[in-house]
């Protein structure tokens, strides 16, 4: 293996990426750094993700431009703003001993006048969106006649978000003179394209298999049906206790919504996508590369190309339509040759998907169960006797207080001690977990392994719950949070029933109350008012498939949805703050169907 010295790099570039802390180039590196310093022929570069893609044609780039001279001499064009603030950061990085080189992002959404500003100053390398780089150079403040190095980065993403007219147009600003360099982790039509409209001659360099996924990340499949997909979700969160993720949906509205109902949920999560202000992205991304959230809801174009250190998973809410798109989902964990994880939570009819999926990476899948709740609320259970371990006490403002507190305990033995307080964390967990389902489903669709009584759906079979039939609905402003208030409220409704599932319908709904309460909910129900409608409760005859409305389902299912009587099962990020104290008096079960 060569160095980087070996590779022909000027002492204040390996200077500033030693300090970064590279110490040997990585395979694609060592391939296309003495390529790009020896010759001007185009090139197109394919290594997987995570390998160091940026550098390779950063830091040869960087070595042969002309500091002296303040004209733009190359221009890395990527399809997001993220990923231009992102590659412009490297690049300050690796020019931190390299004088008078200006490296400059340009990208929509952020004041032009600044930009337009900087430019005139002079930027030797300009990072930018397409969009914004046709703008400037309309305004005639970018002139690329200079230019020797165009990189496109991400180049097949940029096609498909449509900006196949903007690369004609900036392209043809530049001179013919120029190389022009293609980095991708897939080969895809796309990029065959691009090569052939916008290349002369490439040279192809690869490192590692086409399309091949990165080498540490272990890929498992869940399959569950649809309407489960969002406590599987869960599940595998609150089975991960210190999850650092990525969820990839396919939509804006999707992502919305599942970040939406994750933090209603009590998660630490927030969304990126292509609806939310420059400024919204920005904070959620501040905020996700300093793990103050836990859990990045994104679509594939947002995440695209990011870099985030340590992210531990990678969750497919959904396979993409695009199946390489999923080399590059994956990719964002197991980067620079960690380990990582990347789940696809998929339905019965996807086995041949994973089948093709297994092709593409060149690595198995592994099948996997969705865990028991037994097994999550351990989990919990012992992350968090540790995280009472590592937390470190306050000496000076604890011990004039602990002869007071120990006097309070006194009565108490330690192992009763334990016990309260872990129950204090914990009962909300357990009664959440107690009577829930099996979300495992077989690839033809039917359940591995049904529990009778604690299979949710197609009608309770158990005598456990009774199902009630109640006449008011989402048009009497009711949802599972207000129902469960209301009774409440009920003074014949005693303390400590255990309800099971609210589903809320436009006119009507259903709730799941222990079977050897039923005919005391029932009576105190009917006959009571509920925003002026007179209530009228009765037993639901059959026992059917019933349609939940999906985000219902969500929200009410969730041992740290907010006003829970846990306080909250806060990994080491945790600022998933909830109120607390105020505890309902009527306890909810399989699934904490209160809101
Ligand atoms: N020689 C090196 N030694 C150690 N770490 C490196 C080296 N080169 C790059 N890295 C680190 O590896 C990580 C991934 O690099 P980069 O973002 O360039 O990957 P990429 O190949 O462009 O990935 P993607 O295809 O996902 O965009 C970065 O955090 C980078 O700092």
């Amino acid at each position: 293996m060569l160095t980087f010295e070996e590779l022909g790099l000027k002492p204040e570039i390996l200077k500033a990426i030693l300090e970064i802390g590279f110490e040997n180039p990585t395979p694609i590196q060592e391939k296309t750094i003495p390529h790009l310093l020896t010759t001007q022929q185009d090139l197109i570069a394919l290594a997987q993700t995570g390998s160091g893609k940026t550098a390779a044609f950063g830091l040869p780039v960087i070595n042969q431009i002309d500091a002296d001279s303040k004209r733009t001499q190359a221009i890395i064009l990527c399809p997001t703003r993220e990923l231009a603030i992102q590659i412009a950061k490297d690049f300050d990085a690796f020019t931190k001993y390299t004088k008078k080189l200006d490296v400059l992002p340009v990208y929509g959404g952020s004041s032009i006048e600044a930009q337009i500003k900087s430019l005139n100053k002079g930027a030797q390398i300009v990072v930018g969106t397409p969009g914004r780089v046709v703008d400037l150079i309309n305004r005639k403040k970018l002139k690329l006649e200079d230019i020797q190095w165009v990189v496109l980065d991400e180049a097949d993403e940029m096609l498909n978000m449509g900006f196949k007219d903007d690369l004609d147009f900036i392209l043809s600003h530049t001179p013919e003179s120029r190389q022009t360099l293609l980095f991708s982790a897939t080969m895809s039509r796309e990029v065959l394209r691009i090569s052939n409209d916008y290349m002369n001659s490439p040279e192809e360099i690869s490192s590692g298999k086409r399309n091949q996924g990165a080498e540490k990340v272990q890929h498992f499949y869940y399959v569950v049906n649809g309407r489960d997909k969002y406590l599987a979700l869960k599940r595998i969160a609150d089975m991960n206790p210190n999850i650092y993720a990525i969820i990839f949906c396919r939509t804006r509205r999707e992502t919305q919504e599942i970040s939406d109902a994750l933090a209603s949920d009590g998660y630490n999560a927030d969304c990126l996508h292509g609806d939310l202000s420059q400024a919204q992205r920005d904070a959620v991304m501040g905020r996700y590369r300093k793990r103050h959230l836990q859990m990045l809801v994104a679509t594939d174009v947002a995440a695209r190309g990011l870099d985030v250190t340590d992210i531990t998973h990678v969750i497919n809410y959904n396979i993409p339509d695009e199946l390489e798109t999923y080399v590059h989902r994956s990719g964002r964990t197991g980067r620079a040759g960690k380990e990582g994880i990347s789940i696809a939570i998929v339905g019965p009819k996807d086995s041949g998907k994973i089948r093709q999926l297994e092709k593409i990476i060149g690595k198995p899948f592994t099948k996997s169960e969705v865990p028991a709740g037994e097994a999550v609320v351990e989990k919990q259970l012992f992350s968090f006797i540790e995280n009472v371990k590592a937390t470190e006490v306050d000496e000076k403002q604890i011990q004039p207080l602990m002869d007071n507190i120990l006097v309070q305990f006194e009565d108490l033995s330690r192992e009763e001690l334990i016990k309260k307080f872990v129950s204090m964390e914990f009962n909300k967990f357990l009664a959440y977990y107690k009577n829930s389902n099996d979300l495992n489903t077989n690839e033809r669709g039917g359940r591995d392994n049904d529990r009778g009584e604690r299979g949710e759906r197609g009608g309770r079979k158990s005598g456990n719950y009774a199902t009630l039939f109640l006449n008011i609905g989402e048009k009497d402003n009711l949802n599972s949070g207000t129902l469960l208030g209301f009774m409440n409220g009920l003074s014949s409704i005693p303390n400590g029933i255990e309800f099971g599932k609210i589903d809320i319908q436009r006119n009507f709904s259903f709730l799941e109350v222990e079977a050897k309460h039923e005919k005391t909910v029932m009576d105190a129900l009917n006959g009571s008012e509920f925003d002026g409608r007179k209530v009228s409760a009765e037993q639901k005859s059959g026992g059917g498939e019933r349609k939940s409305d999906r985000s219902d389902r969500r929200r009410s299912d969730s041992p740290r949805s907010k006003s829970g009587s846990g306080s909250g099962f806060k990994g080491r990020f945790g600022d998933n703050k909830k109120p607390s104290g105020s505890r309902p008096r009527v306890k909810a079960s399989s699934g904490g169907r209160r809101k």
